[in-house]
């Protein structure tokens, strides 16, 4: 009996589990002839703050990744040609949407801009655009009003509609759309400020909830989820104690370096000391943005078709790809 669950279980894990898993070294084999087409410098230029990357790393994981996004790309416009012949419409360009998804400081702005640079050098030259959910937070002044500056990055604390919006004049083919802009510099949406998407080939949207399912007031209305509109989705994951270090350090290090500015938000805890500011960072970590992780994020985990995880160095030494 005993035996029989053991091998139950082991049934469980392995056949049901709707993810193959690779480690680096079996993954980077599926890179079969793509070729690098970044140098060290720019590597290291698309880089954040406390988030390094190696060129091998790029190679092993990033490479394999968008060889496996060109064929998805080619297979999805396939997929909207056969609707289009359906209908008899003519063929809108509609564009393949990648959601990038994660906790704060896992490094999702790295891997969203070496992966933008990466496929904007396939043959064909698509275009492809980033978008970062952050701008659609709602403005300082409106979360302060309803008690939710403390809940920054929250599903409550984004104007979801105008995302939804933006999403759906995008894939419809429309031309010039606008995302507005957010700020850690003055950690504010910017009013009037705004990038422009014009039909591009890809879209990557990054951001905290952008696989986010549950908790959202749909008012008995079919409101469609931001994920409804990937084609693909990724989800960078860490260990918690993990996360919390490399935000505490990313903290820190910005206290040395943007917080200086006087017209920073954070000005003020470049000014305190070291004991004070560590316990600050603690604070924003444990209060904010590790309660964010636990109820929200890693919730929409099993969700992602592609999981990619970080070790301790920041390197990803595991890749989960969704099989069913
Ligand atoms: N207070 C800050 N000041 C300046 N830059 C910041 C600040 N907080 C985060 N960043 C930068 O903003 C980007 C997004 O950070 P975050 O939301 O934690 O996501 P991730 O680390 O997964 O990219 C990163 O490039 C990070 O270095
Ligand atoms: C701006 C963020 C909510 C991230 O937004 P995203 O682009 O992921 O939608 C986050 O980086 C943040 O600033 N959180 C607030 C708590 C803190 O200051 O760490």
């Amino acid at each position: 009996m005993v035996a029989m669950e053991h091998s139950l279980n082991r049934f469980a894990e392995e056949d049901l589990s709707p993810y193959r898993v690779f480690t680096e070294a079996e993954w980077a084999k599926l890179r079969a002839d793509t070729p690098m087409t970044l140098t060290a410098t720019e590597v290291r230029r698309l880089q954040s703050l406390n988030d390094p990357v190696s060129m091998g790393q790029v190679e092993s994981i990033l490479l394999p990744l968008s060889r496996l996004l060109a064929y998805y790309v080619e297979a999805t416009q396939q997929l909207h040609r056969a609707t289009s012949r359906f209908l008899g419409s003519n063929d809108v360009k509609n564009p393949f949407v990648i959601g990038i998804a994660g906790s704060v400081a896992v490094g999702k702005s790295t891997t969203a801009r070496l992966l933008q640079a990466l496929l904007a050098r396939w043959p064909a030259s698509p275009k492809v655009d980033l978008v970062t959910t952050d701008g659609f937070l709602y403005p300082n002044a409106v979360l302060e009003s309803e008690g939710l500056m403390r809940r920054k990055g929250f599903p409550e604390s984004y104007d979801r509609a105008t995302l939804l919006k933006f999403l759906s004049d995008l894939k419809a083919g429309r031309r010039h759309v606008r995302a507005p802009v957010y700020s850690h510099f003055y950690y504010d949406v910017m009013p009037g400020q705004f990038v422009t998407v014009d039909r591009p080939d890809i879209l990557i949207l990054e951001g905290l909830n952008v696989l986010q399912t549950t908790n959202l007031p749909r008012d008995g209305k079919e409101v469609p989820f931001v994920s409804d509109f990937f084609d693909f989705s990724i989800y960078i994951d860490a260990e918690e104690d993990v996360l919390h270090e490399w935000y505490v350090s990313r903290f820190m290090r910005l206290r040395e370096t943007a917080f200086r500015d006087p017209g920073s938000y954070f000005n003020k805890y470049s000014k305190v000391g070291d004991d004070e500011a560590l316990a600050i960072a603690e604070g924003l970590w444990n209060e904010i943005n590790l309660v964010n992780l636990r109820e929200n994020i890693l919730p929409t985990r099993p969700r992602a078709d592609l999981i990619l995880r970080k070790a301790d160095t920041h390197a990803i030494n595991e890749v989960r790809l969704r099989k069913l």
